[in-house]
């Protein structure tokens, strides 16, 4: 990792969500281009792995809502309140939905939708979604949920492809690629443009740390789902 501020970066026409990324480039392409994303595409992924992909992923999804509301609590202007209250009311709403009907279609015990036993990945990004939310910082909250929405964008953007039959598949696809979505992660990383190259070197150095930890632990989560727990 390099200690160099956004102020002296090799490329001067990249923006500072641009100059995060380019940092983390290997594992950002190995987690877009994941065995998981081609076999999610294709509708092939087994029920076992894509359930416990699932379970995992909503207990990320619990952690990811609290960092919401810190990012909500410690933005400097109204207008990004409201924005991230827009999409809080999103992710709790349709994204909750979809959950509980995956659910329901894989045939997940109740107790697993509510306390499943947690993997190592889904442990260290709750960590580190804590960590970033008791920053109370709004760059150091962004530099976390930009990874998890903008790589997931990346992932979800294949114009060419068509979309798998089954819903389970098929609307975890759509959940990230339709433009409301585009247009929010847009919005977001101009937010952290906005507001991270006004940190000193210190903060910024915070802020490269938690989005290489984010980046890497998306990579981890999408390795970690071809060892499934059984949930019965
Ligand atoms: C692990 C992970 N990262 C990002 C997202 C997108 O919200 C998600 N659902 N899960």
């Amino acid at each position: 990792m390099t200690d160099t501020p956004f102020s002296k970066r090799n490329n001067p026409t990249s923006t500072f969500t641009e100059w995060l990324r380019e940092q983390n480039q290997e594992n950002w392409d190995a987690a877009i281009n994941h065995r998981f994303i081609d076999e999610l595409f294709a509708g092939s992924v087994a029920d076992d792995v894509l359930q416990h992909y699932l379970v995992q992923d909503y207990q990320f999804i619990d952690r990811f809502v609290a960092l919401l509301g810190a990012a909500i609590a410690s933005a400097d202007l109204f207008t990004s309140r409201v924005r991230f209250s827009r999409f809080a009311a999103m992710i709790t709403s349709d994204e909750n939905t979809y959950f509980l009907r995956a659910f329901d279609e894989l045939g997940l015990a109740d107790k697993h939708r509510i306390t499943p036993p947690l993997t190592e990945a889904t442990k260290a990004f709750q960590a580190l979604m804590t960590e970033s939310a008791e920053s109370r910082m709004y760059p150091l909250c962004l530099s976390v949920l930009v990874v998890a929405e903008w790589l997931y964008l990346s992932w979800a953007d294949r114009p060419d492809a068509k979309l798998p039959e089954r819903f389970i598949h098929a609307e975890w696809i759509t959940l990230h690629n339709n433009p409301t979505f585009a247009e929010f992660i847009g919005w977001m990383r101009s937010e952290l443009d906005r507001t991270g190259p006004l940190l000193d070197a210190q903060e910024q150095a915070r802020c490269v740390g938690m989005f290489s930890r984010a980046v890497a632990l998306e990579r981890a989560f999408f390795d970690h789902v071809y060892t499934p727990l059984t949930y019965s």
